[in-house]
């Protein structure tokens, strides 16, 4: 099957494959520290009950909620980090603590230091206020037990997670090893960044080669910015050779219908197969995705991304992330879509899904999205305003209206 579909049935296909993907099934060892953008090949489990011991989360008093009608007496006091040492606590008694030492036994509440008169080593509630048995305390084992799993495999690294496994006292975490990227630009037009000398006129600067590599070590790929592939077969077949051994590879120019775009023909010739060659999205409508089989066993997906730069960043978004996500393991691969209220009307093209830039603009009461003046798929600098893309069907969109925006 090789054909034009729908921006569904596409991504259907891109997610059908990429659920049929075991991860790279190499796993490794890294230091925490190392570890955030990169995926659990293990879950996490707590040694220990989470939090290890009745925490205070306030400074203030100890005491046993049923007496705080009457005065009571401090009788000690517990730092975080020290345990109280003394008889447990009785009647009339309160003990003095710190945001984050542990109940003493006998106490079954703290109360907030603003909250009490204190007065001669006793306290006494303020006027108007209660407590209750339990108040500004979190029980032992109440966020996790002891060999509770807290993090399960396939969980993408963050800050929360670092966090969660720090606690647990992971010093090191056993991840994926990061999918390996092939990029490969395509057209005599190009002109490599940093050439002494300065391009004509109608040269190009490749800048689609790192938008690629930017975006795929943003989903947590090694990425491989190979030589410009010239629009010749013999080019291309030398640059294909030269990816063979990466997990992905990524190609952009030369999917359209020109004379000189010999994309297509170059990965047929390597045993490609073809899922689709093209989606009625624009922009991006050139897209193809396939795969090719590798010398020793096993398949090689690839993507021919349109040469327009805008192109190649939506259909990357759209297409490529799934199926990198699923190569380094992540659990979580469709794109994120959120709804927002336009701020303008946006123009719809017959036959076609719009991926249109867009400015999603607001804060707590409310966002957004706003149409970014553009160029067309050329207009690097009218995506570079953009901070999101604006999902406009055949028919367009009124101002006012509730609008689907794919993040970025
Ligand atoms: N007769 C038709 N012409 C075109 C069609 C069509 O269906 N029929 N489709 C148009 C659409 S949509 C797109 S998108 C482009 C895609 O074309 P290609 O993928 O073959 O890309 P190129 O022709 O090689 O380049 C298009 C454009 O992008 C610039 N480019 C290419 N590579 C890079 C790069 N690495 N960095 C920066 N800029 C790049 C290139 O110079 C061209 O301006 O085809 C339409 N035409
Ligand atoms: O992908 Mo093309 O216009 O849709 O630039």
């Amino acid at each position: 099957m090789s054909q034009v579909l729908s921006f569904e049935e596409a991504l259907a296909v891109v997610l059908r494959e990429a659920q049929s993907l075991t991860p790279t099934q190499r796993a490794e060892q890294v230091p925490l520290a190392q570890a955030r953008g990169r995926v659990l090949a293990a879950p996490i489990c707590t040694p220990r009950d989470l939090p290890p011991f009745d925490r205070s989360t306030r400074d203030g008093y100890a005491l046993r909620a049923a007496d705080m009608g009457a005065r009571l007496r401090v009788v000690g006091q517990v730092r975080a980090g020290e345990s109280w040492q003394g008889p447990s606590l009785a009647a009339g008694e309160a003990i003095e603590l710190m945001t984050g030492a542990p109940l003493p036994a006998g106490a079954d509440a703290v109360v907030m230091l603003e909250h009490v008169h204190a007065v001669d080593g006793t306290i006494t509630l303020t006027a108007g206020r209660e407590i209750a048995a339990g108040a500004n305390v979190v029980p032992r084992g109440s966020e996790a037990h002891a060999g509770d799993t807290v993090l399960a495999a396939g969980e993408v690294v963050d800050a929360a997670t670092v966090a969660l496994a720090a606690g647990c006292g992971a010093a090191t975490v056993t991840v994926f090893a990061q999918p390996t990227v092939a990029i490969i630009a395509t057209g005599d037009e190009l002109v490599e960044l940093g050439n002494a000398q300065a391009p004509q006129p109608w040269e190009i600067y490749n800048s689609n080669s790192y938008s690629l590599a930017a975006l795929a070590e943003a989903e947590g790929a090694i990425a491989t910015r190979l030589p410009i592939a010239r629009d010749t077969l013999a080019d291309l077949k030398a640059r294909l050779d030269e990816a063979a051994l990466s997990d992905l590879l990524l190609m952009s120019g030369g999917v359209s219908a020109g004379k000189y775009d010999f994309v297509e023909d170059a990965l047929a010739a390597t045993g490609a197969e073809f899922f689709f060659v093209g989606a009625r999205i624009q922009p991006g409508k050139p897209v193809v995705f396939g795969r090719r089989p590798r010398q020793h066993g096993g398949w090689q997906y690839f993507f021919g991304l349109p040469g327009n730069p805008v192109s190649t960043d939506v259909c990357f978004r759209l297409f490529v992330a799934p199926l990198l996500r699923a190569l380094r393991g992540s659990r979580e691969l469709t794109p994120c879509f959120v709804e927002a209220t336009t701020g303008a009307a946006f123009a719809g093209k017959p036959e076609l899904l719009r991926f249109l830039p867009a400015r999603l603009e607001g804060g707590v009461n409310g966002v957004r999205v706003f149409p970014v003046e553009w160029q067309g798929s050329g207009d690097t600098a009218a995506n570079a305003r953009a901070n999101c893309y604006c999902v406009v069907g055949p028919t367009g969109i009124g101002r006012g209206a509730t609008a689907r925006v794919l993040l970025r």
